[in-house]
């Protein structure tokens, strides 16, 4: 049964009132004034509370699949980029700095043991762990049953907690070598699609390693069979334990009211899975942006989603969620800020 209300009918008409009667022109703002209204529905407040505490989770994990040919990196990148969002020299760190998002990093399934931390740091980073890398979806699921469960009451456990400790906006990111191969078999198995239509270059791969990758999803699809027609068996099957802990992310946050900023292909993928477990999760979801891999705009599309930003970006780790935020902020502000036009005395 579905946990998932819609945000607020009655504060998004008040919303869209006070849009209409500032004093700018009428659709001056642009999107601008749709999302400070989506804002203010999932809030159920007008004008909408500042966003001012953001946070981003990185859902971080291994995929076996990476062991087969399908990035431009070696897979030992994954946990050496955990150790620099540690240390907050990632891109997305310099972003989410400029933009006043606090990161936290969860190692759901990396292949490493970390045993260069201190204790501290290593246990709040390891909690989560569900295993050393995740099954090679083409050969074998990604995960066992008892382990989409865990990585599921991970993923769900991280959204409450944040929320309970005050966040008003989440952002989903992702750091796994060869994590767009099960992301793509995700949004293809979902929208029964082939791998020709979904796969892309990742971290630029060259046309050969493409069609490898390629092959790889659609006989990861062709393994999966008619079980793909259950979103969370695409999860064990096709995913891996931070796919599967990122979308019960989203799907926790859309259940207790909090909007969420998705992110590229992963972020986005989960995204579809949630939708497709608990339809109505898309109402509280925000693209941050587009992504030029070809199934992070399919998926987009699917979920009715337009993006805020297009700049080309493929990093993964967050950074297109976390640069959206100011725009986000932006919107909030003139929603609560800008005079009505009867304040004019015109
Ligand atoms: C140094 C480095 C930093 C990254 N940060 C995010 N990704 C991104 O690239 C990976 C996905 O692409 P593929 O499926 O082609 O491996 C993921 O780790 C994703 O987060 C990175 C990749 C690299 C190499
Ligand atoms: O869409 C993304 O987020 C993405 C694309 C390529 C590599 N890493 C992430």
């Amino acid at each position: 049964m579905s946990r998932m209300s819609a945000p607020s009918r009655a504060a998004r008409e008040h919303a869209e009132r006070r849009l209409g009667a500032l004093a700018t022109p009428p659709g001056a703002l642009g999107r601008l004034g749709g999302l400070a209204v989506q804002v203010a529905a999932c809030q159920g407040q007008v004008p909408p509370r500042p966003l001012e505490d953001v946070r981003l989770t990185i859902f971080a994990g291994d995929h076996g699949v990476a062991e087969h040919g399908v990035s431009a990196f070696p897979p030992a990148i994954t946990g050496a980029m955990v150790r620099t969002f540690l240390a907050g020299s990632a891109g997305v760190s310099a972003l989410a700095a400029a933009h006043d998002v606090r990161v936290r990093v969860l190692d759901l399934g990396v292949d490493d043991d970390f045993a260069d931390l201190d204790e501290t740091t290593r246990s709040e980073l390891t909690r989560h762990k569900v295993r050393r890398s995740s099954g090679a979806i083409h050969l074998e699921d990604a995960l066992t049953p008892d382990e989409l469960e865990r990585a599921l009451e991970a993923g769900a456990e991280v959204a409450r907690d944040a929320i309970a400790d005050g966040a008003q906006l989440l952002l989903s990111g992702d750091m796994g070598i060869g994590n767009t191969t099960p992301a793509a078999a995700m949004i293809s198995a979902v929208l029964d699609l082939r791998a020709g239509e979904v796969v892309g270059r990742g971290t630029g791969i060259d046309e050969p390693t493409l069609r490898h990758k390629t092959d790889l999803v659609d006989q990861a699809l062709d393994r999966c069979g008619p079980r793909r027609g259950d979103p969370r068996e695409v999860l064990a099957a096709l995913g891996s334990a931070d796919l599967a802990a990122a979308t019960a992310y989203l799907l926790q946050a859309a259940r207790s009211g909090v909007p969420v900023v998705l992110d590229g292909l992963m972020s986005v993928a989960c995204a579809l899975v949630a939708e497709r477990i608990d339809p109505g999760a898309r109402d509280w979801f925000i693209a941050g942006h587009r992504s030029p891999e070809p199934g992070q705009s399919l998926a987009l599309e699917a979920l009715g989603l337009d993006p805020l930003l297009d700049l080309g970006m493929r990093l993964g780790e967050g950074s297109g969620a976390v640069t959206a935020v100011p725009v986000l902020r932006s919107a909030v502000a003139v929603l609560r800020e800008v005079a009505l036009l009867e304040e004019l005395g015109v």
